[in-house]
């Protein structure tokens, strides 16, 4: 899959963080079943590549991806375990460099121009801005515009169902990313018709 064919099935992308493995499964079916395909697993739990290995084989609608990928290792490992993109929270030279070697798809993380200068430089122009509403929210995206205008944003932290909609009028955004489609609690319980829920309204918010 290319970057662009994972960007045009996407609109809110869940940030996943999976504790335990068994729910990986119930709770990619429950968010494919509210129209949200591609999914963003953490690497901040141990169970993280084991969830995307089990969601590839049994969730085929899914479009995996790994995220919190901070090392070329951690990278590898996300393809070997079959990730499908790639997202990090931000970008080292290393990492980098990696990321253009692999040729996976991948949302580098940005929060700063020279950020931004450093990804262009190795030719890749859809990033993830992070940590979004922290980092200047919409008026800093606005501002990329001028510099920047080929370059593309999945802007992620900070934001929610109610301010995802300021974020989609942008021109330079494509996708935004986000954990409240994956209440802990609600996953803890395996309440997984309220998940699909927090989905469908979700894929309702990208005009
Ligand atoms: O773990 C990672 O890979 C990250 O880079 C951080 C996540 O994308 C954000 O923490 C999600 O932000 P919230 O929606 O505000 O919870």
């Amino acid at each position: 899959m290319t970057l662009d064919q994972i960007i045009d099935a996407t609109s809110v992308m869940p940030v996943m963080v999976v504790d335990r493995p068994e729910d990986a499964v119930p709770l990619a079916r429950a968010l494919v079943e509210g129209g949200i395909r591609v999914l963003e697993i953490t690497l901040r739990t141990a169970a993280g590549l084991d969830a995307v290995k089990a969601i590839r084989r049994d969730v085929p609608d899914a479009i995996v991806g790994v995220g919190t990928i901070a090392t070329p290792a951690q990278l590898e490992a996300s393809i070997a375990a079959g990730a499908q993109f790639g997202v990090s929270p931000g970008t080292t030279p290393t990492l980098l460099k990696a990321i253009v070697d692999s040729k996976l798809p991948f949302f580098p993380g940005v929060a700063t121009t020279t950020e931004v200068m450093q990804v262009l430089e190795g030719g890749l122009t859809v990033m993830k801005f992070f940590p979004a509403v922290a980092a200047g929210g919409v008026k800093m995206l606005e501002s990329f515009r001028g510099p920047f205008p080929q370059v593309r944003f999945c802007p992620t932290g900070g934001i929610n169902a109610q301010n995802a909609p300021d974020f989609f009028k942008l021109p330079n955004v494509v996708c935004v990313g986000g954990s409240w489609l994956t209440p802990k609690d609600r996953v803890a319980a395996g309440n997984w018709a309220d998940i699909t829920r927090l989905a469908k309204e979700a894929a309702a918010l990208k005009p």
